[in-house]
């Protein structure tokens, strides 16, 4: 196997597959999933084999680091800083992503919001794949990371709506009651917004307001996204083309060119 090798935070002298890394930043709730959803919906990605698929998905949320007891008994009182950058092992995703960049094949658990731990057991395996998505609160926040990404997104929704969404959430899918739901937003949620994440928009390159709601801005991103993804296709049948005119060239059956 090749080392991967950064040059100026870019993967250089790689083999394989090099996907093209979108991070996909903003406030919780703000509608980070719902995009990225919407954009595999559009890309005729969701309802594919997963081995088949040219562009992928995954959070940051599968890097949360692991708590220790007394860390996971104040997260169930709603006392633990799940915002603050010290919640996530951004190694490990770092790694990860060089891993992704590098056209392996990589293994991403997912996260259980309700115990607030990974479940290694129940983990999602990423192909190689052209687009790989990136999506969770703090994916701008830590450099090694954010100079990985070949495009930058960041939905921007009004604070009001993310918390109520937060709010239904949180009842809902994560187990949480009202009280710790609320307690938690207003002594880390918001603070730690507006101290790691909201600084991070400035990187972005397309900011995206309203979030899911913006089909116009989602279907430029889409029609970007499908321009690569036809070139990508274009360049893998160059590529067949060229294999085939040398394998038989050195078969010595056919004599064909060395085509460039
Ligand atoms: N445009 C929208 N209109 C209504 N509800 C939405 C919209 N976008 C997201 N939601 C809902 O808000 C909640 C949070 O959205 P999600 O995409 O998971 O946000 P994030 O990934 O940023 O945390 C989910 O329950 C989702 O269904
Ligand atoms: O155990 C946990 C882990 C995370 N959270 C909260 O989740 C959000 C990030 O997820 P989004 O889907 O982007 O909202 C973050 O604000 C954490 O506070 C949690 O409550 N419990």
């Amino acid at each position: 196997m090749s080392e991967i090798m950064k040059v100026n935070g870019k993967l250089n002298g790689i083999n394989g597959k090099t996907p093209f890394l979108i991070g996909v930043s903003g406030g919780t709730a703000s509608g980070k999933s719902t995009v990225c959803k919407r954009i595999m919906e559009k890309l005729g990605q969701v309802n594919m084999d997963h081995t088949q698929r040219q562009v992928v998905c995954i959070t940051q949320d599968s890097f949360y680091r692991e708590l220790s007891s007394a860390e996971i008994l104040k997260a169930e009182k709603g006392q633990f800083n799940f915002d603050h950058p010290a919640a996530f092992n951004e190694k490990l995703m770092e790694k990860t992503l060089l891993e992704i960049l590098a056209g392996r094949k990589c293994e991403v658990p997912t996260y259980d919001y309700r115990n607030h731990a990974l479940r290694p057991d129940d983990s999602i395996i990423i192909y190689p794949a052209d687009v790989v998505l990136v999506e969770g609160i703090l994916v701008f926040y830590f450099p090694e990371i954010l100079n990985l990404f070949h495009m930058k997104l960041f939905v921007d929704t009004d604070s009001d709506t993310r918390l109520a969404r937060r709010v239904t959430r949180d009842i809902n899918e994560r187990g949480r009651d009202l009280d710790q739901v609320l307690n938690q937003y207003i002594n880390f949620v918001k603070p730690a917004f507006e101290e790691f994440c909201s600084p991070t928009k400035k990187f972005a390159d397309v900011i995206i307001p309203r979030g899911a709601d913006n089909t116009v801005a989602i279907d430029l991103i889409v029609q970007h996204i499908r321009e690569y993804l036809n070139n990508c296709q274009k360049s893998d049948s160059e590529k067949n083309l060229r294999h085939v005119a040398v394998t038989r060239t050195n078969s010595g059956e056919a004599h064909f060119k060395r085509q460039h």
